[in-house]
């Protein structure tokens, strides 16, 4: 890594994360593209803004070779790891965000929970939680800053080094999202271990739920507080239970963080904008747009052209090109995206894949689409 230019960050460079405490959420540098903000509330813009879902991650040779040997969390852990990370796709390609790079599990390990991640497995939780007495190991008031401040730190490091390029986005996972890995223990097909607690145990799944999401709003705040100028709650597993479990366990905690983490932040005078990614979960489209997201992410499932009419113009849309469409060669993405981009309309759109990057998509690839979207989208602009 390259530190140049403040005493600070040079200082910063050659001591420990145990001293990083000076390195306050203060002057950071200005903002020069706020392009993704402004779509984001809906206004006007000269491009369609683009970022990607895992745009820090594998399919990045730099990426591989920083992670080579290190314990997955651990790096999650290192303010500086997280840095370097969030930067790298940044120096690739014009992206009009960057993510923050950490993972949802954080959460769980914060209530007490032990995760690892296990190579050609994926996440890991040694002793999930099998019946509703389990919740009982839980730590029932978690220190957020004391448990998840390394987070907190790699944002306000990362927002001094990105130098106002573009926003830094800062994220969690979804109550219901979480819930299922805790009790699935990783991943899995049909979660049916997690979906039994909702049928068999609902009112331990809703303190579950409950307790989830007074982290995660604490968590929220923290990250808005160290320097995140938007936020992402990912409810990866959403599609999993269908309309009538997800108007029940995951909708009103959804709007419950949305609502308590706005409140919060109107009485401070600041206006953060929220993104809800509920991965298939079309069936919810109306009523995510009615759920105090500025944004509403949306997997490659849905058609640009219906999304906008389920959401009435309330929201702002992000994403959804198929992450595989990478596959296809560059003038083929182009044209995909085209289509896509005149589906969406240019106002009131984030462009994004319908979910996260593979670890085998060519990164030249991801260059064709982000300038896909920007050609495309400014010619369309100026027609307007
Ligand atoms: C479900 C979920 C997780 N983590 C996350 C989600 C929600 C998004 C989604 O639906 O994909 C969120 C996440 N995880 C990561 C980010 C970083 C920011 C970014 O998007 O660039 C974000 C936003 C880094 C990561 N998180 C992970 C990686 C890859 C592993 C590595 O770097 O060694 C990255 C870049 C690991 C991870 N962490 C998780 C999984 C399923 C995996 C993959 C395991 C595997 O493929 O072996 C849990």
């Amino acid at each position: 890594m390259h530190y140049t230019g403040h005493p600070t960050v040079l200082a910063f460079s050659k001591c420990n994360y145990n001293c990083l405490s000076f390195l306050r959420p203060k002057d950071f540098p200005t903002l020069q593209n706020d392009t993704f903000l402004r779509a984001a509330r809906g206004e006007e813009t000269e491009h369609v803004p683009v970022w990607c879902m895992r745009q820090a991650g594998r399919y990045l040779p730099e990426f591989r070779e920083s992670r080579a040997g290190k314990d997955f969390f651990d790096t999650c852990r290192s303010p500086e790891s997280c840095c370097e990370l969030t930067l790298q796709p940044l120096r690739r390609f014009p992206f009009d965000a960057a993510i923050i790079f950490s993972d949802i599990l954080v959460v769980p390990q914060a209530m007490g929970m032990d995760v690892l991640m296990v190579a050609g497995k994926g996440p890991t939780f040694p002793d999930p939680l099998k019946e509703p007495e389990d919740l009982q190991r839980l730590r029932t008031a978690v220190d957020v800053e004391k448990e998840l401040g390394y987070v907190f730190k790699a944002i306000t490091l990362t927002r001094h080094k990105i130098e106002g390029k573009v926003p830094l986005i800062g994220f969690t996972g979804a109550p219901w999202t979480l819930m299922a890995y805790m009790i699935e223990g990783g991943g899995s097909n049909t979660y049916s271990k997690a979906k039994r607690w909702l049928y068999r145990h609902p009112e331990a799944s809703h303190m579950l739920l409950r307790m989830l999401t007074d982290v995660i709003v604490e968590y929220l705040l923290g990250q808005v507080a160290a320097g995140a100028q938007a936020l992402q709650v990912f409810d990866s597993h959403a599609g999993i239970l269908g309309p009538v479990q997800f108007k029940d366990f995951s909708l009103p905690y959804l709007r419950d963080i949305a609502r308590r983490v706005k409140d919060k932040l109107k009485e401070t005078g600041q206006d953060v904008p929220m993104i809800v990614f509920a991965k298939d979960a079309h069936y919810a489209l109306e009523d995510l747009s009615q759920s105090h997201y500025e944004v509403v992410g949306l997997d490659w499932t849905i058609d640009p052209r219906s999304a906008r009419e389920r959401t009435g113009g309330k929201v702002s849309l992000q994403g959804n090109m198929d992450p595989c469409a990478l596959y296809s060669p560059k003038d083929r993405i182009s044209e995909i995206v085209q289509k896509m981009v005149e589906g969406f309309g240019t106002r009131g759109y984030i462009a994004n894949l319908g979910h996260g990057l593979y670890p085998d998509m060519d990164p030249e690839n991801v260059g064709a689409f982000v300038e896909a979207v920007h050609q495309h989208s400014k010619l369309m602009i100026k027609q307007i």
